[in-house]
């Protein structure tokens, strides 16, 4: 935990990680919390703006019950539990529900397709999954392919054929449970990612995940929490991000979070909801701060006490609409779901330099390396890398060892971005030294989407990209190359973009479809993604 100070050199210096051997999620996140008195922990905002609070009691209530649920519907210590739903109160439920009981939770994007989904059920091998009316459509395309899924939760006014009630379930399930005693080390929970080749890979994180987050979120939030501080962002609760970074951190220092269920980012009423609730801490992605700037936003009665941003560039020129438009500095981080928040800022313990994401975050020793994890001169463009051992790097890619093996090199974990450090400490991002894209914040890989291009009928060949976008950093682009007996045209174009928000994800779908008759390959037929982002 970081104390106020008034360095870097001191706190940065002076920090010592403290993790204990035994920890749960569930224990400091929430049982600390559940003392009797009805502690504020989420207020729930549905989509026609009724809301609805809950306390840390009833969380903690509402998650034994579950974990019984679970228990007594057959699953035992390991088992994997996942959980497609979006911001809700079911959600923390569910995840605190198998942290307790010391099963596996695995978060799902609501915005994942049949493909998306059925990939990460069957690699992760989920016996259960709980998920809403709109989320079981999906599911039940592909439940006949999943053998280990035996148990389906379904929030709603009913449960269809071969699933269970998700409320009358927990209602009618004892309130007593015992909470494991796990090992801070012990598995807790998947959170899949996408990398340039293959499929994504399961990111398994130990219940330590939370602690060691902490240095970075309490820099970026202005050290320890203050009264009145309240919670939001309008990042999922299903990547790294919303779930661990906003939701268990806030929770792990009692801070209430406001969940809200929003079919699209609109600016002007996530405006409006930050006045509304009095919304003090907010992790908002740079592409949503530039939708807020495009959309010229009002800003009356909104008073955030801190801004943390990240999982794309901010850059100056945004930066400097931040403080004009909130009064405060946006604090950037860079961090990835391996290895989370190694970087980040704090404008009273070091001047922010616009444009770079800050320095290495309390307890990270970061530097610039090569592919071998060599150290590279400062100034020297090269692979950001975090010195290993760290608490919050995953433990493993889920049964994937060559995968985990070449995350590393040289005792470094290998972020796949590039990056300098200049003489003063800071950090500057570069690029990825990959192909993955980087788009609205979202970490898409482009072998998952031609995978998936290659199902449709017309697509003979295929070849995704990222090129340069002004608020989402990258859009994704698809180079398509056609059957015989198929012709361009913007309908096909449009035909096969429905198909691959349908059939993967809704994010993942290429907003530019380009029909060409090659694609540029190397010497062993290998697509040359470069020189089709050359071509933008
Ligand atoms: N400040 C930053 N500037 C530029 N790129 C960033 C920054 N922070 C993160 N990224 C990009 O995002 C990648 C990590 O994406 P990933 O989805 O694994 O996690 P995340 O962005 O930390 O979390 P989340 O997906 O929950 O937002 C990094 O490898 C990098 O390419």
């Amino acid at each position: 935990m970081l104390t106020e100070a008034s360095d870097y050199e001191t706190l940065y210096r002076n920090f010592r990680w403290d993790i204990p051997d035994r920890f749960n999620i569930a224990t400091a996140c929430c049982d600390r919390h559940a003392d009797g008195t009805n502690r504020l922990a989420l207020i729930y905002v549905d989509e026609d703006g009724a809301a609805t609070r809950t306390s840390f009691d009833e969380v903690a209530d509402f998650s034994r019950r579950f974990a019984n649920v679970l228990k007594q519907d057959g699953l035992v210590r390991g088992d994997r539990v996942a959980v497609f739903l979006s911001q809700s109160l079911e959600l923390p439920i569910v995840h605190l529900a198998a942290f307790r009981a010391g099963f596996v939770s695995i978060p799902l994007f609501t915005l994942f397709g049949e493909d998306a989904l059925e990939f990460r059920l069957a690699n992760s091998g989920a016996k259960a999954i709980v998920t809403d009316e709109a989320g079981y459509e999906k599911l039940a395309k592909i439940r006949d392919r999943l053998p280990d899924l035996k148990n389906i939760y379904v929030v709603g006014a009913s449960a269809p054929a071969g699933t269970k009630s998700f409320w009358p379930s927990l209602k009618a399930a004892s309130p007593d449970f015992t909470t494991i005693d796990t090992a801070a080390d012990d598995p807790a929970v998947i959170i899949y990612t996408s990398g340039t080749t293959g499929n994504p890979k399961g990111a398994l994180h130990a219940h330590r995940v939370v602690l060691g987050h902490l240095p970075n979120i309490e820099m970026c939030h202005d050290f320890l929490p203050k009264p009145g501080d309240l919670m939001w962002t309008p990042a999922d609760w299903a990547w790294i991000g919303g779930l661990i970074n906003a939701l268990f951190a806030a929770w792990y220092h009692a801070v209430p979070i406001v969940g809200h269920r929003a079919r699209k980012f609109e600016p002007q009423a996530a405006m409006q909801m930050m006045a509304d609730y009095g919304i003090h801490n907010v992790f908002l992605p740079p592409t949503a701060l530039k939708l807020m700037r495009q959309a010229g936003v009002k800003h009356e009665g909104v008073r955030l006490r801190s801004i943390f941003t990240g999982g794309e560039s901010l850059g100056g020129e945004l930066l400097d609409w931040v403080r004009a438009t909130f009064g405060i500095d946006a604090h950037e981080v860079f961090g990835q779901t391996e290895c989370n928040l190694v970087i980040g800022s704090n404008s009273k313990l070091f001047p922010i330099r616009p444009g770079s994401m800050g320095k290495a975050t309390p307890g990270f020793d970061v530097r610039i390396v090569n592919d071998k994890g060599e150290e590279l001169p400062r100034g020297q463009r090269g692979i950001i890398g975090v010195r290993q051992p760290v608490p919050c790097t995953m433990l493993e890619y889920w049964r994937n060892p060559e995968a985990t093996a070449k995350k590393y090199a040289g005792g470094f974990l290998l972020t796949g971005d590039l990056g300098i450090q200049d003489e003063d400490d800071y950090f500057w991002y570069v690029s990825r030294e990959d192909d993955v894209i980087t788009t609205a914040g979202y970490r898409v890989g482009p072998s998952e989407i031609e995978h998936t291009l290659m199902k449709h009928p017309a697509v003979a060949m295929s070849a995704v990209v990222g090129i340069p976008d002004p608020i989402r950093t990258e859009s994704i682009k698809a180079w398509v190359v056609l059957r015989p007996g198929f012709a361009p045209s913007d309908a096909l174009a449009r035909e096969i973009q429905d198909f691959v928000k349908v059939q993967l994800a809704a994010h993942e779908y290429p907003r530019f479809v380009q029909f060409t008759d090659t694609l540029p390959m190397t010497a062993t037929g290998k697509v040359l993604r470069r020189e089709l982002r050359t071509l933008g």
